[in-house]
């Protein structure tokens, strides 16, 4: 499969081109950074990418590959309902392409948000912590902004209200960023790369699952996976479970 990689020169981007160059079934056609040409990938004969770049660019890039019939395997954060629905008509528009949106390619990552949407039905209270380095652009992560959902949509399939929270008074943004319901809190810390925990309550016990990204290499293999499937899967993913078999 011949790639290309938007955002190459990025952390993440040089973890994606490395793992693509050590494939043996890829290879590297195209790895274009900012102000670069996407006409690139066309004129290399890319058949999918790889978008690891930031919110304000991915939209423009998207729209790029679709019309070009390029396959998108898309890491890149700032996907809220408005902007699926835009991929959704595009890709109606080119029904040949492809385009996974995953908020988090590590392994550990989707098990940690599959776990914590089906422990959210059990817990009266539950709050999303993410860590972050601080080289972040967005907040709340991407991965935090989808928990959030999956949990709220569990609550409200077990038919649980709001969690018990009697704060009154504070200053704002103490009691962090509301999702669906569910509060968020970020930390960009140097020295972390990408950290969750979701706290979960009930009467005398709380729950804590948390994930651990040490190093942006936990990215490659889920990024790997999704260029082998998106060819057979035209119009719009969202998540890299679609294509593992966690059921
Ligand atoms: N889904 C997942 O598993 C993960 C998602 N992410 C997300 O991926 C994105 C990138 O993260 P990260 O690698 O840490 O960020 P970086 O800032 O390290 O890398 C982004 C790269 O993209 C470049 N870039 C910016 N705009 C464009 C453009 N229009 N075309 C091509 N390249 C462009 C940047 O150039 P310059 O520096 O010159 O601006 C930079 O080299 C973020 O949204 C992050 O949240 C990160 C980790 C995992
Ligand atoms: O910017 C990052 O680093 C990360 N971004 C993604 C997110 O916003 O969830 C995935 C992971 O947390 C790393």
């Amino acid at each position: 499969m011949r790639v290309g990689v938007l955002g190459a020169q990025g952390k993440v981007g040089r973890e994606v081109c490395a793992g693509v160059q050590a494939a043996e079934d890829m290879e590297l056609v195209a790895g274009l950074d900012l102000g670069d040409d996407l006409k690139a990938l066309v004129d290399a004969g890319a058949e999918a990418i790889v978008d690891f770049t930031h919110p304000d660019a991915v939209m423009a890039n998207l729209a790029f590959c679709i019309e070009n019939g390029i396959n998108a395997v898309v890491g890149t954060t700032g996907f809220d309902d408005a902007r699926l629905e835009t991929l959704r008509g595009q890709l109606g528009e080119s029904p040949r392409s492809g385009v996974l949106i995953a908020p988090n390619f590590s392994i550990g990552a989707i098990l940690m948000m599959r776990f914590s949407a089906q422990a959210a039905k059990y817990y009266e209270s539950v709050e999303i912590i993410e860590l972050h380095h601080p080289t972040k652009a967005d907040a709340p992560s991407g991965t935090a902004a989808r928990t959030a959902r999956l949990i709220a949509q569990a609550r409200r399939d077990a038919g649980l209200g709001a969690p018990p929270d009697a704060t009154s008074t504070g200053i704002e943004g103490a009691r962090g960023a509301d999702v669906d319901g569910i509060r968020v809190h970020g930390l960009r810390i140097r020295g972390l790369v990408a950290h969750q925990e979701v706290v979960l309550g009930g009467p005398g016990e709380t729950l804590t699952i948390r994930h651990d990204s040490l190093d942006r290499a936990s990215f490659v293999p889920g990024v790997l996976l999704g260029l082998r499937s998106i060819g057979a899967a035209p119009g719009l993913t969202v998540g890299l479970e679609a294509f593992l078999d966690l059921d």
